[in-house]
């Protein structure tokens, strides 16, 4: 590892063994199937809860440390095709100036949400991603190095409707309404909130691919409670943008970093999204894999969508459920995942269970 004033540096990584993950992103063929799951590094593992013990989530994001052991810790005990690296979306906001707190049993809080338009005044207008999220960069550096070229480590962020949304509601919420009052009674104030984010989100997305991250997932977690009419309006083109302007930077410097898009319960807006610049679109479990297929013309290549509870099947029911998403999805352009995220109380055993049937049943299908 190079060091330099005890900094780790974004250059001579270790070179890439397994590069199926990059591979399928790209529509490529490979011997099997890639698969990695969303919330891989988290509470469902036991050496994750211990690890994170009396420690405050936002500290431990904030130490590039931390980050590596625990973003490095799935792959210990299972042979994921990709790391992710352990922050939160949520880091954006707090850049921008608010305050985040993440309660034991609650999630992620904001003490002061936005109300009304004039708080946009209460924001960083400009942000320089180095340093309020430097500490994102070094750990990305950090564990490059340490996956030892293992698999690709992919980066992320928050989508800006997504961000909007937990600033206005100040946490999680069922119905959304507070955001939502924003885009029906502040419309240009929601579009000018929505660019400040992009903007931030794209020096973000560089920072990260300038510290070592490979790939790069947009979360945009809170489609489902948009219609195709907001979806078209506050999301899509924010979306849009981002990658087309993360591609026009990374094209200068001669660089192909595949971009994912996920936007959970979004199945309205699927055709628009496998034709908005992402070389993957992410998928939950609400769309069947042959519809999904069609719709998407062949055009990007899928990720996903096993519904994160079939984890909670025996395992022969997970390998019978892996067979028949791989055989919708097919094993071409195609990386497996699940839907969403782990749950906490998801037993490990059934996580390897569906990490080995998603290997054995694609190299399998891929012989025939
Ligand atoms: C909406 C969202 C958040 N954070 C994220 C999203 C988008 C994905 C999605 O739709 O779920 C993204 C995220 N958050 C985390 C990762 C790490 C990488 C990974 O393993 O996937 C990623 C990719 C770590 C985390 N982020 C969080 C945890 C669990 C809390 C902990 O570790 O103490 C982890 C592992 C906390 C968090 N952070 C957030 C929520 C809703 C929560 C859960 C709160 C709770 O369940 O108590 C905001």
């Amino acid at each position: 590892i190079m060091e330099n004033d005890g900094l780790i540096l974004p250059k001579d990584f270790p070179k890439l063994k397994n590069d199926a993950f990059l591979r399928a992103c790209h529509g490529q063929e490979t011997n099997h199937v890639p698969v990695w799951c969303m919330r891989q590094a988290g509470r469902y593992l036991p050496e994750f809860r211990e690890f994170r013990a009396g420690k405050d989530f936002f500290e431990t994001c904030r130490s590039p440390a931390a980050c590596c052991e625990l973003t490095l810790q799935p792959l210990r005990r299972f042979p994921f095709d990709a790391a992710i690296i352990f922050s939160d979306i949520l880091v954006i906001p707090q850049a921008m100036g608010m305050d985040v707190q993440m309660v034991a049993g609650k999630g992620p809080t904001f003490p002061e949400p936005l109300k009304e338009p004039e708080d946009l005044l209460l924001l960083q207008p400009k942000v320089d991603v180095n340093k309020e999220l430097g500490y994102v960069f070094k750990a990305i550096t950090l564990t490059r190095h340490k996956l030892d070229g293992k698999v690709p480590l992919i980066g992320f962020t928050g989508a800006p409707w997504t961000l909007m949304a937990y600033m206005i509601e100040g946490g999680g919420s069922t119905t959304h309404s507070k955001a939502k009052r924003w885009l029906y009674r502040h419309p240009e104030a929601s579009h000018k909130l929505l660019k400040m984010l992009t903007d931030v989100i794209v020096e973000y997305l560089l920072g990260q691919v300038a510290a070592g991250a490979q790939a790069l997932q947009v979360f945009e977690s809170h489609a489902g409670c948009l219609g195709p009419v907001e979806f078209q309006e506050f999301s899509l083109p924010y979306l849009r943008d981002i990658a087309r302007k993360v591609k026009d930077q990374l094209k200068e410097s001669g660089q192909d970093v595949p971009m994912i898009v996920f936007a959970k319960d979004g199945h309205y807006g699927l055709e628009d999204l496998s034709q908005s610049h992402y070389e993957v679109v992410g998928l939950d479990w609400t769309i069947d894999p042959r519809s999904a297929r069609e719709r998407t013309g062949g055009k990007v290549s899928l990720q996903g969508n096993m519904d994160p509870c079939a984890l909670y099947a025996p395992k022969e029911r997970i390998s019978e459920i892996v067979k028949k998403m791989l055989e919708g999805f097919g094993t071409r352009g195609y990386i497996a995942n699940l839907g969403h995220g782990l749950y906490p109380d998801m037993d490990p055993e059934n996580v390897g269970a569906f990490v080995e049937a998603v290997h054995t049943h694609s190299r399998h299908l891929n012989l025939k």
